[in-house]
C-alpha cells in the first residue's frame, strides 16, 4: 500500500551565531493511511522538529516529505495541498492556547485557511456543539477563556481546534505529558475512540515508552536527530535491537507486565 506520509533523508540545520546544529539527520520513515505512528526518544532528539517540518511549521534543510504522493515542501514555501488535510496538537495547552481568546473563536480559527464555502459549512453551529460535546466539554464552555478550565480540559479544546477541519493526518506532540497522571489516560482513550470514529492517522510524538506502547502500531527510536530503530511496537518492546532502544525500555519495568497494567 502507498505510504500517505513519506519522510526521505530528512535533515534539518539550525544556525546559532557562527555555529551549526544538526537537529534532524538523514530521516527516512512511512507512515500508512490509518496507523498510529510514534517518534521516541529523549528531550533534544529532534521529535518535535520533524513534526514541525511535516505540517508545514519549519521548513527541513534538505530531504523530501511526501504526502499523498506529493512533495510538501518546494524549497521554504509549504505547498498546502488540502487546507485542514494535517493538524498538530501540541504539548501545553496552557501556551498553546491564547489567552485573549474565547474557545469558540480558539477552536475554529483553523477554518480561515479553508475556501468560503467548506469554512462556513464545517463552522457551522451545529457541527460546533456536536465536537464540543464529543471531546467530552460543554456548549457553554464555547463563551469561556482559556484559564477558566483545567488541563486536560484545555487539551480537549486543543483536540477539537485539530478536528474542526475534518483533516485526515494530526501530529500529536506529546500531547498528555503536561497533564497530572490521572487525566492522561482519559485523554489517550479519546484519542484512541477519534481516531476510529473518524478514520484519523496519526504520528505520536512522545518521551514515554509506556504510553508509545499504549497507543502505536509502529515506531521509530530517535538519538540525537537520528532514527536508531524502527519497527513494530510490540517487536521493539519484545526485541530491542539497538542500545539505546534497550536502555529506554529498561528504565520501564512495569513493561513485562501485561499490556493493560501499564500506567500511561
Ligand atoms: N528554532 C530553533 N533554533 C535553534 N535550535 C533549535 C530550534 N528548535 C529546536 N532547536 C534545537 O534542535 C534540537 C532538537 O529539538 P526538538 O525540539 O526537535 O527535540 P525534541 O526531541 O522534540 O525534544 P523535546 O522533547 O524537549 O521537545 C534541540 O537541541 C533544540 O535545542
Amino acid at each position: 500500500m502507498n505510504p500517505l506520509l513519506a519522510v526521505n533523508g530528512v535533515s534539518k540545520e539550525y544556525t546559532k551565531g557562527n555555529h551549526r546544529f544538526q537537529a534532524v539527520s538523514g530521516v527516512d520513515f512511512a507512515i500508512t493511511r490509518g496507523e498510529t505512528f510514534g517518534l521516541i526518544g529523549e528531550s533534544g532528539s529532534g521529535k518535535s522538529t520533524l513534526g514541525k517540518m511535516i505540517t508545514g511549521l519549519e521548513p527541513p534543510t534538505s530531504g523530501t516529505i511526501t504526502y499523498e504522493g506529493n512533495s510538501l515542501w518546494n524549497g521554504n514555501r509549504f505547498n498546502r495541498l488540502k487546507p485542514g488535510e494535517m493538524q498538530i496538537v501540541f504539548q501545553d495547552p496552557q501556551s498553546s492556547l491564547d489567552p485573549r481568546m474565547r474557545v469558540q473563536a480558539i477552536i475554529t480559527e483553523p477554518l480561515l485557511a479553508l475556501p468560503a464555502a467548506e469554512r462556513k459549512e464545517k463552522g457551522s453551529r451545529e457541527r460546533l456543539l456536536a465536537l464540543i460535546t464529543r471531546v467530552g466539554l460543554k456548549p457553554d464552555h464555547l463563551n469561556r477563556y482559556p484559564h477558566e478550565f483545567s488541563g486536560g480540559q484545555r487539551q480537549r479544546i486543543a483536540i477539537a481546534r485539530a478536528l474542526i477541519t475534518d483533516p485526515s493526518f494530526v501530529v500529536l506532540d506529546e500531547p498528555t505529558s503536561a497533564l497530572d497522571v490521572s487525566v492522561q489516560a482519559n485523554v489517550l482513550n479519546l484519542l484512541q475512540e477519534l481516531k476510529r470514529e473518524r478514520n484519523l492517522t496519526y504520528l505520536f510524538i512522545s518521551h514515554n515508552m509506556a504510553v508509545i506502547r499504549y497507543m502505536c502500531d509502529r515506531m521509530a527510536v530517535m538519538q540525537k536527530g537520528r532514527i536508531v530503530e524502527i519497527g513494530h511496537v510490540n517487536d521493539i518492546f519484545v526485541n530491542p535491537v539497538d542500545s539505546y532502544t534497550k536502555t529506554l525500555l529498561s528504565s520501564l519495568p512495569q513493561l513485562h507486565e501485561k499490556k493493560e497494567d501499564i500506567h500511561v
